[in-house]
């Protein structure tokens, strides 16, 4: 597909825009850019007010960069990330389906990430915010390839928004569209890589009493005990029935990252540290220490859909100033802070 001219309305985006207009209230001018990225790969930049940008990799639907108003880099993408098939882009958001890690036969993770989307031009109606100016609309079919190893047709609708307030979304549509009667189940996550100042320093809120399967103990179930978590060794938990809001606290970035998340139960929180780093090709030896993985998944209960069915799930992130002191912090009321609400 041709690149629209950098910094104009995407012509198909606007036109899939005004086609949807009589049924809904939709942004009239979304803005994208297609270019090209690493190894020639195309991305599509969204650029917000303020300055406020994000990028997405039309390999994998995956987001690889989310920038604030300073033009700081929120999401982190490891320097020895390889852009190159099969492999999966290490960092930013990766789309974990139809198989979140090994709970499956296939491959870890799925295929959903190591597939090249394509631009939705004419996407059916999704309601949004009208404030929203810039978004993309990316699909996936499943290719005859596809098919032999997870045999079942699907339609999967990725919308990635960028707010006013420089705040992320990526809502999922999932489509049953096999036509001989079979229902399919899946599991799935946003496996989202957060850039922080260094992990000693990080709090996760949100997930303290909850119950979790631990992967590094045999997907065993545990009670996390205590307070906020915090990291000093290795971590690959999936926690159950997780709240719709996370806060991770980035102690020396003066930094707090909220997570809101809808039609996935589970999160999971991830950080290889040092010896599993040094055992990953596409990832740098140190770079455990300025990363860090909360992932709005849905795994431990699968997602059935039913012929003709559609699942959502979304995932909105918003990064705010934290002057955070120990125990004090309640995300919901400091992220409508600093929105001004
Ligand atoms: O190396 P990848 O296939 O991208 O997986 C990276 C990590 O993803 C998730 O967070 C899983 O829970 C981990 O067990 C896995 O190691």
């Amino acid at each position: 597909m041709a690149a629209p001219p950098p910094s104009s309305p995407s012509p198909p985006a606007a036109a899939a825009a005004a086609a949807t207009q009589q049924t809904q209230p939709q942004p009239q001018t979304p803005f994208y850019e297609l270019v090209k990225g690493n190894s020639g790969l195309e991305k599509v930049l969204l650029r917000g007010t303020r300055g406020f940008s994000a990028e997405v990799y039309l390999y994998g639907a995956q987001v690889t960069s989310w920038k604030n108003d300073h033009a700081e880099e929120l999401l982190f993408v490891s320097s020895k990330a390889i852009f190159k098939p099969p492999k999966a882009i290490r960092g930013g958001i990766p789309i974990c389906f139809p198989q979140f890690g090994t709970h499956g036969n296939l491959e870890q993770h799925g295929f959903a990430r190591n597939r090249l989307w394509t631009i939705d031009d004419n996407p059916p109606p999704l309601p949004v915010n009208p404030a929203i100016k810039s978004f993309v609309d990316l699909i996936l079919r499943p290719s005859d390839e596809d098919l032999k190893i997870w045999p079942h047709s699907f339609e999967f609708r990725l919308r990635v928004a960028l707010g006013p307030n420089g705040d992320l979304s990526l809502t999922s549509r999932i489509r049953n569209t096999n036509t001989d009667g079979r229902s399919f189940s899946y599991t799935f996550a946003y496996h989202t890589y957060f850039s922080v100042s260094d992990i000693s320093e990080v709090r996760v809120e949100g997930l303290e009493t909850m119950d979790y399967l631990d992967n590094l103990k045999g997907k065993e179930r545990f009670t996390e005990q205590g307070d906020a978590i915090v990291f000093e060794s290795e971590i690959d938990k999936v926690y159950l029935a997780a709240p719709s809001k996370i806060a991770i606290i980035d102690h020396e970035k003066k930094r707090t990252f909220v997570l809101t998340k809808e039609g996935l139960p589970d999160a999971v929180v991830w950080n290889p540290w040092d010896k599993k780093a040094k055992a990953m090709q596409d990832f740098g030896d140190g770079e455990y220490k300025h990363m860090l993985c909360v992932e709005p998944a849905a795994v431990e209960k699968p997602i059935t859909l039913k012929p003709g069915e559609e699942w959502k799930g979304r995932l909105a992130l918003s990064a705010v100033p934290s002057s955070y002191c120990s125990g004090q912090l309640d995300p919901l009321k400091e992220h409508l802070i600093a929105l001004n609400i």
